[in-house]
């Protein structure tokens, strides 16, 4: 830390600093029906719902950086079908996420509630539909995949894993644990080398980035692609490997996560009212059919 005070201070470690504080902050419900800090509460899960912690045993000792490669240049590509928007949405409707304590809803409930709460705020159209499609990546699931790797927070691979990760223990089964170079702090980044050069452990974040980021402002599209990198914008880890980009957006993926996260505690929406408006606002970014 020290050497990094000297006027060899980049404009990008400053900004990440400033970050760091930011981060910390906490938004308040806009729901009066659960306190925010009821929402991610692993402790209560472990007692309540045996599955989400089963389900982390699973994810943590399974992403290895070479299970992550090898997903990537599976999906990349995009060559697992055609689709719109709103027929992925209906896909959801059968998904329940086993990494979530917060919502036994199917998963187009979930999106409909995260972009009611980001219209309700009188957020922009952009945020307002990355609120709808954030998880729809969610599809890998249909296309054959577990759950292991499709939900759930994701982390950096390729480096030393945080202990701020939830259920940080399990990673103790993870191949990379104890590897020569991937267990060092910096591994095989640079510090500040930006997240667009980062593995994160592999997801629906990832492969929707891939389908949709053609069609969205920068600032959509990277949430799409780190809304669940929570020990990152929630508990401020990882900023050496942040560049200035990466600070910008972050701000926005916090904006974003108080609708995906506190949105859960809402009332089930009536999909059939609401399919007219978010038919028009798909229709403003998107062509009928996408490549997934
Ligand atoms: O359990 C949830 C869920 O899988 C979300 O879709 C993901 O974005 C979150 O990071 C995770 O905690
Ligand atoms: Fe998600
Ligand atoms: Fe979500």
């Amino acid at each position: 830390m020290k050497l990094l005070q000297s006027n060899q201070l980049t404009e990008a470690v400053k900004v990440a600093e400033a970050w760091e504080g930011f981060v910390k902050t906490k938004y308040e419900s806009k729901s009066a029906k659960k306190k925010t800090s009821a929402f991610r509460d692993y402790e209560v899960a472990n007692e309540e719902q045996p599955i989400v912690a089963a389900f982390y045993k699973e994810n943590h000792a399974k992403q290895s950086l070479e299970h992550v490669l090898s997903k990537k240049k599976l999906y990349e590509g995009l060559t697992h079908g055609e689709m719109s928007i709103w027929e992925a949405l209906e896909l959801m409707n059968t998904l329940v996420d086993e990494s979530d304590p917060d919502t036994q809803l199917s998963q187009i409930a979930h999106s409909l509630q995260s972009a009611e709460a980001a219209r309700k705020d009188n957020q922009p159209r952009w945020m307002i539909l990355t609120a709808l499609i954030h998880d729809l990546g969610k599809y890998l699931f249909f296309l054959g995949e577990p759950q292991w790797t499709v939900v759930g927070d994701t982390f950096p691979v390729g480096c030393a894993f945080s202990d701020k990760i939830v259920y940080p223990h399990y990673l103790e089964e993870n191949p990379d644990y104890n590897h020569p170079v991937y267990a060092t702090k910096y591994g095989i980044y640079s510090p500040h080398c930006g997240l667009d050069n980062v593995h994160l452990s592999y997801g629906h974040d990832e492969y929707l980035y891939h389908v949709v980021k053609d069609y969205l402002p920068t600032e959509a599209a990277y949430i799409i692609r780190h809304h669940s990198f929570y020990s990152c914008h929630t508990e401020g880890e990882y900023s050496w490997l942040l560049n200035e980009h990466d600070v910008e957006m972050m701000n926005w993926v916090k904006v974003f996560n108080q609708y995906d996260l506190y949105s859960k505690a809402e009332e089930e929406p009536n999909v059939e009212q609401l399919k007219p408006f978010y038919l028009q606002l798909i229709d403003e970014f998107f062509p009928k059919k996408i490549k997934w």
